[in-house]
């Protein structure tokens, strides 16, 4: 038996969602670049959903069928209103939260086709929901219904504040989304593939999905990125501040990558997009601070910056609360878990692979009154 710690360079499955081949990233054989300047987010679930871009009247009628089902039960929202004030990161509450929303789904075990389906809608439409009013219940407020009239982007804004955002906005969360949507094997998808490759339900694996997304080393990097701006503060503190992490052998959050190892293609529309939101909202200096970082860090390092580097900068800019980046990547990324959970279904085979045994042997069982 050969191993490959962190299952690196394993070839686990095929797949037809997401490629990254020679760095180019693509969603169903279209380029990141080309779905991050044009397309709604909407039309990129779509497109990962069912293997084409939608037609205008597909689009319309997807969007409703989005815009329907956004609504979250009573109950949930009751429940989040128990969870102990301060105590709970959001990642947390919405790992239990759509472990909930099964609970109210009675299709939760209906493996059908159409079910299936179903399900993939109301939860990439409740997702957002779910994130807003538990933001807003730990600041003592009400949720904000859903809007039917509103995008993804534009709604999710909506339902955090209670007020429609403006055009800029909605367009650089738009972009933000498409960003986060999907990407080939990595560890959450991965993790929820494994989980209903039992052939558990989908909700089980999105909230198993979510999971995995939380730890730094995954979607968490994105909070530590801006907690690290945070307490370097100044630009001026930069060298010092990261000089010193690099000494003590710390990693750098937003750094490095499994795969890319010439530059994480998503980066680059990120950077673009701190650069403008930091400069319109007069936070130049977070965007400042990263460049200085990003210089550092290829210089001494030889790293570069992943997705979650320079959307820490884009995310505070739109004056959303750090421990929400996370659940934003989570409220994009269940469109791609979802296409990989229904390419996983379509073609199912049990994951498990072997380990290779390294503990005691031949252990002689002592009785508990002689230990
Ligand atoms: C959406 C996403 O999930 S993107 C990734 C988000 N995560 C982060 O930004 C966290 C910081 N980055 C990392 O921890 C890593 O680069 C990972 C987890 C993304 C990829 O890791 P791996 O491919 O497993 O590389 P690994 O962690 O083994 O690192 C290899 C070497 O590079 C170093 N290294 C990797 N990333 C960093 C970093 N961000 N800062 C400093 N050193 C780093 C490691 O310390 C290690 O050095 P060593 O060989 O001297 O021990
Ligand atoms: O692919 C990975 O390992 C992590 C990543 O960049 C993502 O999930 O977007």
């Amino acid at each position: 038996m050969t191993t490959a710690k962190g299952l690196e360079g394993v070839v686990a499955t095929t797949s037809s969602v997401s490629s990254i081949i020679d760095g180019v990233l693509t969603y169903r054989g279209y380029n990141i670049d080309d779905l991050a300047d044009n397309a709604s987010f909407e039309e990129v679930v779509y497109l990962l959903w069912n293997d084409k871009l939608p037609n205008k009247e597909e689009l319309t009628t997807f969007k409703k069928e989005l815009a329907e089902n956004a609504s979250i039960p009573k109950e949930i929202i009751e429940h989040m209103k128990s969870y102990p004030v301060g105590d709970v990161h959001p990642m947390a509450a919405l790992r239990s939260a759509v472990s909930m929303l099964g609970l109210f789904d009675s299709e939760a075990d209906d493996m059908s086709e159409e079910a299936n389906y179903r399900k993939a809608i109301r939860l990439q439409a409740q997702l957002p929901t779910v994130v807003t009013a538990f933001s807003r219940i730990r600041e003592g407020k009400e949720p904000v219904a859903p809007n039917t009239e509103l995008s993804i982007a534009a709604n999710f804004l909506y339902m955090l504040t209670g007020e429609t955002p403006d055009e800029i906005a909605e367009t650089a969360f738009n972009k933000a989304l498409v960003l986060h949507a999907d990407h080939e094997l990595n560890a959450s998808t991965f993790t929820g593939r494994v989980c209903v490759a039992t052939l558990s339900d989908m909700y089980s694996g999105v909230t198993a999905a979510i999971g995995a997304l939380k730890g730094p080393l995954h979607g968490g990097a994105n909070e530590r990125v801006m907690k690290m701006l945070t307490e370097i503060g100044e630009l001026s503190n930069v060298e010092s501040y990261i000089q010193n992490a690099l000494d003590n052998k710390e990693k750098i959050m937003g750094f490095g990558h499994r795969v890319y190892k010439t530059g994480d293609p998503r980066a680059k529309h990120l950077k673009e997009m701190s650069r403008k939101l930091t400069t319109l909202t007069g936070q130049d200096k977070y965007y400042e601070m990263s460049i200085k970082i990003d210089e550092m860090i290829t210089t001494q390092k030889g790293l570069l910056p992943n997705v979650d580097f320079y959307s820490a900068s884009c995310y505070h800019s739109l004056g959303i609360e750090h421990d929400l980046f996370t659940p934003i990547f989570a409220v994009s990324r269940v469109s791609g878990w979802i296409a990989h959970i229904l390419e996983q279904y379509s073609n199912n085979r049990l994951i498990r692979p072997r380990a290779d045994y390294i503990g005691h042997s031949h252990q002689k069982y002592v009785p508990l009154e002689q230990r």
